[in-house]
């Protein structure tokens, strides 16, 4: 099939990769020239593993082409799929205007029939909008608008892609529908549905998924705060809970609250389609609001153990990006902790295996940005964890007992037995267990 993707950010290039892969024709469009320029030389412009080997196949293959030129690349398909921001506007609303810009566009190239589908995360009626836009220039029979939401995560996108739990297709045209159908035959072939539905359900999903599942993760750090008044531990509680069949083991891990480009804005978004149709969501407006308190609760635990003084206090922090396997540092949490600790004049140094450079654009020279793991670690403080890289996990313990002034840990992400700790003497503080004193 002949496929155009608009947009090649982690949705449109993971998409438009995974179509070549099943010898599709795929033309990606992209307004940034830098990013084209990158991708023709089969240069990922984001860290996403396996996407490289995917991109290198199919451009040798030549199943994939990189453009800045839409035109070409709707006239030489019969799918267009767009992939584009959403960013959250001033009031929470998801921000349209990227898609409403290329709807514009699209009604004066297309000449022949076309589907355009969504595959952006829009709001309920988003499909009908671009509709109406297409149709003001466009006889209705030379198109139809589908909404086909996007559930991929990243880190593990290319395997989210080709695997899908499901894919939801809101469509009420037939037409449509078997093409659709057709495009997603091999990645459902190990019994995955397909799921048919009009635009408005579809669409709806999307952000009722996202939200649900930040709505687990407050839930679980409202839990882990508990144990802690409590004497419980917070892991223990979630693999009880967890192998109940109707709770289900995923997505159970507190932390330091949610981030990246999506659960927070996703979030913002439904509660604010709510509000515009005069439905108080009170469950989303918790979510929220426990999540920027628990994005907090690194700072607020360094705080208290050094009675508010952390001015010339030394901290290295293990992990940048809003989660493992990615650079992205969208609403990631270290950003905000590094804020906090850099204006209560403390000294902050950072590793992360591939998300410096970006965080590099935002603090510049105001953090010390180290080689390896362990640099940071030399006469600093305490070691701060705040996204749980594989790496972490199983670290040289002796050379963290040689190089940190004081064996103190504030981990984020529950990366160590309380075991280990207390074996190494360690101050360890985590999330949902009790504290671990050690001995300095
Ligand atoms: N990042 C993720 O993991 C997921 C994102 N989504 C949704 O997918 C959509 C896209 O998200 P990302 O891929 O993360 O965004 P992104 O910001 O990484 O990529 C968007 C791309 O669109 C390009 N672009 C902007 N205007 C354009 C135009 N007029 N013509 C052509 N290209 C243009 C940008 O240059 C950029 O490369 C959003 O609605 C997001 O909510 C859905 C599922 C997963
Ligand atoms: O719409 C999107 O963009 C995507 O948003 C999320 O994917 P992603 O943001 O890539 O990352 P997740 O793995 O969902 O993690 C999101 C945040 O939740 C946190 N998290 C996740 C799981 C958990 O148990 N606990 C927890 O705190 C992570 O640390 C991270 O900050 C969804 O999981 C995808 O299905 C969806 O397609």
């Amino acid at each position: 099939m002949k496929i155009a993707v608009v947009g090649t950010g982690y949705v449109g290039l993971v998409t438009g990769t995974c179509f070549a892969e099943t010898g599709n024709i795929v033309h990606c469009v992209d307004v940034d020239e830098k990013k084209i320029a990158l991708l023709k030389k089969g240069k990922s412009p984001i860290y996403e593993p396996g996407l490289e080997v995917l991109l290198h196949r199919n451009l040798r293959e030549k199943r994939i082409v990189f453009t800045t030129d839409l035109k070409l690349a709707v006239d030489k398909s019969d799918i267009i799929f767009l992939a584009l921001p959403t960013p959250p506007g001033e009031d929470g609303s998801a921000d349209l205007k990227y898609i409403l810009e290329v709807a514009q566009k699209l009604a004066t190239i297309i000449t022949k029939y076309k589907i355009i589908v969504n595959k952006s995360t829009v709001p309920v009626g988003t499909a009908d909008k671009v509709t109406a836009i297409l149709a003001e220039k466009l006889p209705r029979e030379l198109f139809d608008v589908v909404s086909n939401p996007e559930f991929l995560r990243e880190g593990i996108a290319v395997d989210d892609f080709l695997k899908p739990d499901r894919v939801v297709i809101g469509t009420t045209s037939e037409r449509a529908k078997t093409i659709m159908h057709e495009l997603y035959q091999p990645f459902v072939r190990q019994g995955n549905p397909i799921y048919f539905m009009d635009e408005r359900s579809a669409e709806m999903t999307k952000y009722v998924a996202n939200s649900y599942l930040a709505m687990r993760i407050s839930f679980m750090n409202e839990v882990a705060n508990l144990c802690e008044r409590t004497g419980a531990n917070v892991d223990l509680v979630r693999i009880g809970i967890g192998s109940d069949s109707r709770i289900g083991k995923r997505f159970l891990f507190p932390g330091i609250g949610y981030g990246g480009s999506c659960f927070p804005k996703d979030v913002k978004a439904l509660h604010y389609t709510a509000k515009a149709n005069k439905y108080n969501f009170k469950l989303l407006d918790t979510v929220m609001q426990v999540n920027a308190q628990q994005k907090k609760i690194l700072f607020q635990k360094i705080k208290k153990y050094y009675k508010n003084d952390l001015k010339g206090k030394q901290f290295a922090i293990w992990g940048l990006s809003f989660k493992p396997e990615t650079d992205d540092i969208r609403e990631a949490p270290s950003l905000e902790l590094i804020q906090d600790l850099l204006d209560a004049e403390a000294k902050v140094s950072v590793y992360d295996p591939v998300a410096m450079g970006n965080v590099k654009k935002v603090f510049g020279s105001k953090v010390k940005y180290q080689k390896n793991q362990y640099e940071g670690l030399k006469n600093a403080d305490a070691l701060v964890i705040v996204t749980e890289w594989s790496e972490f996990r199983n670290p040289d313990y002796e050379r963290m007992v040689k190089y940190l002034k004081s064996k103190v840990i504030f981990d984020g992400r529950n990366v160590y037995s309380l075991e280990k700790m207390e074996e190494l003497g360690f101050y360890y503080n985590s999330i949902g267990r009790r504290t671990i004193h050690g001995k300095q």
